[in-house]
């Protein structure tokens, strides 16, 4: 049985990554730092408390994994959004922490994954970025720095790991409507004295098929480009958006 990983698999696009690998035969670890969530994962998926900012304990994790017996597919999808302020206004410290999870994390996945593939001769690397990583995101500049960091580093892994029949593309979700989203939604609609639809309609605006994006689209995504299918893909950027054509206006 093939082995993925997820990291922030408790909830929102990693927990749907875990139920879509699961769908497709695999055996699925996650880890999270949400204790609650991690307790709500199925039984059948190995779940772990694991902070992606830890190197310690991402080692261990792998430590963990490798005598299970290695790794087929890592999806790097730990991130956080960091303060949402003008660029003058955002702590060092608050740059620091959401640099350390959302491109840090990433790394220490490619870091430990790395070896245990090579000796495989084999393996998917699925890092999460967002249109925050293709367009700029005012107001969230430790976030947008972070997630074009992930397309770097993915680029990187692409070069480096291919030789060894390792693959590395980056997914670039567009806003993911769920439960978070539509306390942001009733929020402003509250605000702004308007229907929750109207401000849907607002920011799904500016994407061509006006629309907000679903975890299981994400979720679908990393399932193909760990598969064979995709087997002669690897170094590409999967905008998951709705095709995004104005970053302006967004939730
Ligand atoms: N929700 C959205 O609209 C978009 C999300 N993304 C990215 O998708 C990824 C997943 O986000 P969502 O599913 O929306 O978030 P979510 O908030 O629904 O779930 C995130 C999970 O990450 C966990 N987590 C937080 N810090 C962690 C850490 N240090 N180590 C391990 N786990 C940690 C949380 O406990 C939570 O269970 C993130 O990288 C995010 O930046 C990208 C584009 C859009
Ligand atoms: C809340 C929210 N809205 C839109 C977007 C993101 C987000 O976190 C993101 O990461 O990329 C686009």
């Amino acid at each position: 049985m093939k082995r993925a990983l997820v990291t922030a698999g408790a909830s929102g696009i990693g927990f749907a990554m875990g139920e879509a690998f699961a769908q497709a035969g695999y055996e699925v670890w996650v880890t999270d730092v949400d204790d609650a969530a991690l307790a709500r994962c199925p039984d059948a998926w190995t779940a772990r408390r694991v902070d992606s900012s830890d190197d310690g304990q991402m080692r261990a994790l792998f430590d963990e994994i490798s005598v299970a017996g290695g790794l087929d597919v890592v999806c790097a999808n730990a991130g956080v959004a960091g303060p949402t302020a003008h660029v003058e206004d955002v702590a060092w410290d608050d740059w620091k922490t959401c640099v350390d999870v959302t491109l840090g994390g990433a790394f220490l996945c490619a870091k430990y994954a790395a070896p245990m593939m090579k000796a495989a001769g084999q393996g998917a690397i699925v890092l999460t970025s967002s249109t925050a990583g293709v367009f700029g995101y005012p107001n969230r500049a430790p976030y947008s720095a972070a997630k074009w960091g992930v397309i770097g580093l993915m680029k990187t892994l692409a070069m480096e790991l291919g030789p060894f029949g390792i693959r590395a593309n980056a997914i670039c979700p567009g806003a993911v409507e769920g439960p978070r989203m539509e306390g942001v939604l009733e929020r402003e609609a509250a605000a702004k004295g308007m229907t929750r639809d109207a401000v849907y309609e607002g920011y799904a605006s500016g994407t061509s098929l006006r629309t907000f994006v679903t975890a299981e689209d994400i979720a679908n995504m990393a399932v193909f480009l760990a598969s064979n299918g995709a087997q002669r893909v690897s170094g590409q950027v999967i905008s998951v958006d709705g095709h995004t054509e104005n970053p302006d206006p967004k939730p």
